[in-house]
């Protein structure tokens, strides 16, 4: 049997040492997945994802490629293989050029790995709309819908996670913007030029969980189920 991407072993989340968000939570992603993650709001879904980049402590076993986090050189380096991207990028300090500056010395030092073209998230961007000068602006001056798609095509565009976690990637966009990012993110596991292989995708419209997803689970109750017919976890 081929080894998972990325698994979750009865995994479980307190938030204050003693009230449970969830717990036995079990799945495996693997390439070419697109795991919709849905469920009321307060359920867990982006605390679950924060355990998945290790961003916040969990009971139970999370593996990358079947090891833990400590057999890649740390957390942060797992955090570039099992990338995150937030909601509200707004809370990131500096402006995106810097954010992209990092992300791209990071890389660099690892060394392993081609450069990844610093471009091509601008373009990518770009073609969302969003006007390069933009990158230069601080964070928090930029609109919701701005500094999601920054953020979205700094992971896009870099392609360097295997695995992107995306919370809610197009919540802060209008119909037509958030078609153009559905397109490229989908477009993205399967693109020659880019390490992504799998997404986990948070959202709360039942039509797009359909339209972009090969598998779904739903959070109820600190569980998980999986959903449909064809969408066994
Ligand atoms: N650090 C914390 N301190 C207190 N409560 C927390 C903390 N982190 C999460 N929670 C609580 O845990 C629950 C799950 O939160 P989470 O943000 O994961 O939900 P969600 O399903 O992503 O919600 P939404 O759909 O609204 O984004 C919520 O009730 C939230 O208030």
């Amino acid at each position: 049997m081929t080894e998972a991407l990325l698994s979750a072993k009865d995994v479980s989340c307190q938030f204050d040492g003693k009230t449970t968000i969830f717990s036995g939570i079990s799945f495996d992603v693997n390439p070419g997945d697109i795991l919709v993650l849905s469920g009321k709001s307060g359920s867990g879904k982006t605390t679950l994802l924060k355990c998945l980049a290790h961003l916040n402590l969990y009971g139970g076993k999370i593996l990358y490629r079947g090891k833990p986090p400590t057999e890649y050189g740390g957390i942060p380096v797992y955090r570039t293989h099992v990338l995150y991207v937030p909601q509200r990028p707004s809370l990131l300090p500096s402006n995106p050029r810097a954010f992209l500056n990092t992300v791209l010395n990071f890389n660099a030092r690892k060394g392993k790995n081609a450069p990844p073209d610093p471009d091509r998230p601008v373009d990518i961007a770009e073609s969302w709309g969003i006007d390069p000068e933009l990158w230069d602006r601080d964070w928090a001056s930029l609109s919701g819908g701005e500094a999601q798609r920054i953020a979205l095509s700094v992971a896009v565009g870099l392609g360097m996670a295997e695995i992107l976690l995306l919370d809610e990637p197009t919540s802060a966009l209008d119909a037509e913007t958030s078609a153009l990012v559905e397109k490229e993110l989908t477009s993205a596991i399967k693109s020659h030029g880019s390490n992504i292989k799998a997404l986990i995708w948070i959202t709360h419209s039942e039509e797009q969980g359909k339209r972009v997803g090969t598998r779904a689970l739903h959070m109820e109750s600190g569980h998980v189920e999986s959903v449909g017919a064809e969408n066994h976890v």
